[in-house]
């Protein structure tokens, strides 16, 4: 693959004011990079073919179906320098990577319309190491107005063909999330790419607890192709629920009940804005709003596995993970203190929920999970059926903690996973219990969490793959005390116990019964398997 050159933006742009290209796409060198393999450019239909300045050269300009293809036009040598031939090697960029193209014109001071045309610039997507994507542009500098319609119109219809790509989306806006900055986020860096990408947005900003939810159950959607939510874990599970609610409702499922879910109609980005970012960071490989918006404008989609929760029988909502126990608590205490700051109060009812340690007595059943690939070879095989393990399986005892996870929970603390060994939509989810202990071997075993040793391997950790769970706490085994902030609650029906659904607290008095639907939303982004075979090998931006 050929490597690109360093080089100063072109000189005849110094100075000069550009129509259509927002600041916030970055400035980079015009000359380029390649985002994967080269692309067979022989077998390729040539579309157009001519010349720009880009970078300080002067080049031989050649667009195909896939990418496009620049070499400095060489003036005649007499000797046949072949030095010279070596650094003037041919560049490209794919055309997938591009998202968007404007003309580009120098205005003078009063000049308010229709400036000089000096040439064509691309907004392209660029593919940097730990899964980061940025956004940068090439000039292509030509001044004949002619020349550049061709090549505009041109660009125009190759984008028009990506029809994955969002024109229209809802954005739902948490001002509250984190220490207040989703609001700066969005206008100062989610914004002005969806606007260079030519998407429409409408913002809602949520006023309350529960307004995504009430906002898309009235929402007409259907103008919409995704629908955005830019905040932390908290909004972006309501979002995720409200969407699937919609979902059920449209299609007249029973939501008292759910028992096999219909699929979410839109897919929803996550743009990371509050103080756990767990699905975003899970979802991208890294917690980076840049990255998470051109997952968005380039309609990359993943589909994602999503829990259903219920009690005796009652739907109670969607999630992507939950944790029962220490998990719980911790958040309940959180929640009693929100005068504190984000990260002050987790540290704090962290703290607090570790020197009030205590089991939780329970009975946790689940139904272990069958991998279909496996099962198929099993059956090609001649086993019977009995070999595959649907039958439900059954412990109790103490538990310090309990989580139930269908993502991997990737976040800063756990930059592995809170379950490492779960995927985005392999169908399953980790069931991961810590059994009684003592306080320091449960701290030792939290703090693995961080470190790159295995945080499973304690003799009172057990890991299962599960398809279906359900917690049913004994509920006077806590020995319910009015004063403790973070025990079983005293509700109207009795007792309630604090679980965590991705960051937002739930209280229920009885069983939870927890059951995973694979791929049950669509998510903007990409498999980090995706993202590390296309992984850039050219380091010279
Ligand atoms: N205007 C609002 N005022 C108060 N709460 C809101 C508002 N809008 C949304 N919420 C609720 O705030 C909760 C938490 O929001 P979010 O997850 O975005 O932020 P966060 O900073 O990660 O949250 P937390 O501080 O709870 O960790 C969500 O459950 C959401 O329903």
């Amino acid at each position: 693959m050929p490597r690109g050159r360093r080089g100063g933006r072109v000189s005849a742009l110094e100075g000069c004011r550009e129509e259509e290209a927002p600041p916030a796409a970055d400035a980079v060198p015009s000359v380029l990079w390649a985002s994967g393999q080269q692309p067979e450019a022989a077998a390729e239909l040539i579309l157009l073919r001519g010349i720009f300045e880009i970078g300080r050269d002067s080049c031989d300009v050649v667009l195909s179906e896939r990418a496009l293809r620049w070499q400095p036009i060489q003036p005649e040598r007499p000797t046949g320098d072949s030095k010279y031939n070596f650094l003037h090697k041919e560049e490209f960029i794919e055309l997938k990577d591009i998202f968007s193209v404007k003309l580009k014109r120098r205005y003078s001071v009063k000049q308010q319309r229709s400036g000089t045309l000096l040439g064509i610039t691309l907004f392209i997507c660029l593919k940097k190491e730990q899964n980061k994507l940025k956004d940068s542009t090439l000039d292509l500098i030509n001044l004949s107005e002619d020349h550049c319609d061709v090549w505009f119109r041109q660009f125009k219809k190759i984008l028009a063909g990506f029809s994955d790509r969002p024109k229209s989306l809802k954005i739902v806006l948490n001002p509250q999330s984190h220490k207040k900055e989703a609001t700066q986020v969005y206008y100062e860096k989610v914004e002005p790419l969806l606007k260079i990408a030519g998407i429409k947005t409408d913002v809602t900003v949520t006023e309350y607890e529960g307004h995504a939810v009430s906002l898309l159950k009235e929402c007409e959607l259907q103008g919409f192709d995704g629908v955005v939510c830019v905040g932390g874990d908290g909004s972006a599970s309501e979002v995720a629920h409200a969407l699937l609610l919609s979902a059920q409702k449209n299609t007249g499922v029973e939501t008292d009940s759910i028992l096999t879910p219909v699929r979410a109609q839109l897919p929803l980005g996550v743009i990371p804005a509050g103080s756990t970012n767990v699905l975003a960071h899970s979802l991208h490989g890294i917690s980076h709003v840049v990255t998470a918006t051109l997952h968005i404008i380039m309609g990359h989609i993943q589909p994602v596995d999503v829990c259903t929760f219920s009690t005796t029988g009652k739907f109670l909502r969607f999630g992507f993970s939950a944790m029962f126990g220490f998990g719980g608590r911790a958040l309940a205490l959180a929640e009693k203190h929100r005068w504190m700051s984000p990260n002050q109060r987790m540290d704090f009812a962290v703290i607090k929920a570790l020197a009030k340690l205590r089991p939780e007595e329970c009975e946790i059943s689940f139904l272990p999970f069958n991998d279909p690939q496996d099962l198929e070879e099993r059956r090609a095989q001649g086993s019977p059926k009995s070999d595959c393990n649907d039958q439900w399986q059954m412990i109790q005892g103490q538990f310090l903690n309990v989580s139930i996870m269908a993502i991997p929970c990737l976040c800063s603390v756990a930059p592995r996973g809170l379950a490492p060994n779960t995927r985005l939509n392999n169908g399953s989810m980790a069931l991961i219990i810590a059994r009684n202990t003592s306080r320091p071997e449960f701290i030792k075993h939290l703090k693995r969490y961080a470190s790159v040793k295995n945080q499973f391997n304690f003799p009172f950790v057990e890991t299962y793959t599960v398809e279906e769970v359900k917690v049913h706490p004994r509920s006077n085994s806590s020995g319910h005390n009015p004063e403790e902030e973070d025990g079983p609650h005293e509700t109207a029906t009795g007792s309630s116990f604090p679980w965590n659904v991705d960051g937002d607290l739930m209280e229920v008095a009885s069983e939870v019964h927890v059951r995973v639907h694979p791929r049950l939303i669509n998510l903007y982004g990409k498999s980090m398997e995706e993202m590390n075979d296309s992984k850039v090998t050219c380091s010279c931006l």
